[in-house]
């Protein structure tokens, strides 16, 4: 799961075998000792850097306290409650749809129950009072504030079983939706604590917000997607829907397949020696200005974006930077034979495609133009 929450279009609903129904663990019961003093693990903040308060129609939120840089971590958890991704149980053939569902609902409040009466009172005290969207769905409360509250934690299944856990957080499952949002968790296996950050420079006191959904796709695809936690967003992406769609299909569609961005583009750009030199660079270039346009920063292509760019054009301009300690000589670049050659594959394929250079020049970003985005100028092969 990339970001997000449980019920994550890429959670997959399967079958609960009893080989991981004896899995399911309250985290603070289970792993202890290093961190058993709260919640503050490894490489916390010194100095707060949010604080949680209410967030106008949305219940509470969190806020920065200070002035945050890209990059800076913002929080450092470990999770209050650890579990195996939901999943439909099946009872019985005869039952109706709705039965099944609240067969389903039973069962997991059951399991839910045994792994909450193990924890710590404090940090039960802490699950119990999250937000719990499903209040009157049928959910049994345990399972309705997991539903509300859970985030992928795919760095602890095994290969191809990524998916198979979820966690709840006692400060990070406070933070609301936006379609374009400041912040990018990831989990730190080795100190077992999600960590927080910001993905762009973001003022004191803006609220801090998450994506609950995939964020590379239309208003509507994620309107549907927000609907099991009764979040009707009104973010700017969803106001100014038509040219937000547009950008977000265009930056998608730089990633067809979910290839990676050097995968797609750069592969033509390799494969093609009559594309100047600077096509690559400008195709980077575009990305990375919808992607800021969008606030979409935490997306995996806005890294590959980056890397394929230097790649692609910095390393030549490393060439020029003599003064550096690490000044990196470009015409090991282009020795076949050279260690650097050899560690660059990107360039290292360009180069043996279309060896001779073609100069680079600037060319305008694309703009949105009635819901479509216009490349200023048409590239000649
Ligand atoms: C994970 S909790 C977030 C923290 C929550 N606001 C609280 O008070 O603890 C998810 C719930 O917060 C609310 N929420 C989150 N983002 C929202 C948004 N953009 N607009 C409205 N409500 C939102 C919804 O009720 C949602 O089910």
């Amino acid at each position: 799961m990339k970001r997000g929450f449980l019920n994550s279009s890429k959670a997959k609903a399967r079958p609960l075998g009893p080989a991981l129904q004896s899995k399911l663990i309250g985290a603070a019961a289970e792993f202890d000792v290093p961190f058993r003093k709260g919640q503050i693990a490894v490489g916390a903040p010194t100095t707060p850097t949010f604080r949680m308060a209410p967030s106008p129609g949305k219940g509470m939120g969190l806020f920065s306290t200070r002035a945050l840089k890209m990059g800076d971590l913002i929080l450092s958890e470990r999770p209050l409650f650890v579990t195996v991704t939901r999943s439909k149980l099946i009872a019985s053939l005869d039952f109706t749809e709705e039965q099944q569902k609240q067969h389903s609902r039973n069962e997991w409040e059951r399991h839910y129950e045994l792994c909450v009466n193990r924890m710590q009172p404090a940090d039960k005290a802490a699950l119990m009072a999250l937000a719990n969207c499903n209040e009157n769905d049928g959910f049994g409360s345990i399972d309705g504030i997991v539903a509300t509250n859970a985030f992928g934690l795919e760095d602890l299944g095994l290969p191809g079983r990524e998916e198979e856990y979820i966690a709840v957080g006692k400060d990070l499952s406070r933070l609301n939706d936006n379609c374009s949002c400041n912040t990018s968790h990831r989990f730190d296996t080795p100190s077992f604590s999600y960590q927080l950050f910001a993905v762009h420079d973001i003022a004191a006191g803006e609220e801090l917000t998450t994506g609950y959904t995939y964020l590379d796709c239309s208003t509507a695809e994620r309107h549907q997607k927000l609907k099991p936690f009764k979040v009707v967003c009104t973010c700017a992406a969803c106001t100014d829907r038509v040219a937000s769609d547009a950008r977000r299909a265009s930056i998608a569609l730089c990633n067809p397949g979910e290839r990676p961005f050097s995968e797609s583009f750069a592969r033509v750009w390799l494969l093609d020696p009559t594309l100047p030199d600077d096509w690559l660079p400008f195709k980077c270039e575009a990305q990375l200005a919808l992607i800021a346009r969008e606030s979409l920063e935490h997306l995996p292509m806005h890294c590959e974006a980056v890397t394929t760019l230097m790649e692609a054009e910095w390393a030549a301009k490393l060439d020029t930077f003599v003064w550096e300690k690490r000044h990196m000589n470009v015409k090991a670049l282009l020795d076949p034979a050279s260690p650097a050659y050899e560690a660059h594959p990107l360039w290292r394929k360009r180069q043996k495609s279309c060896p001779v250079s073609k100069p680079r020049k600037r060319v305008p970003l694309p703009e949105v133009v009635e819901g479509k985005i216009v490349y200023p100028t048409v590239r000649s092969k």
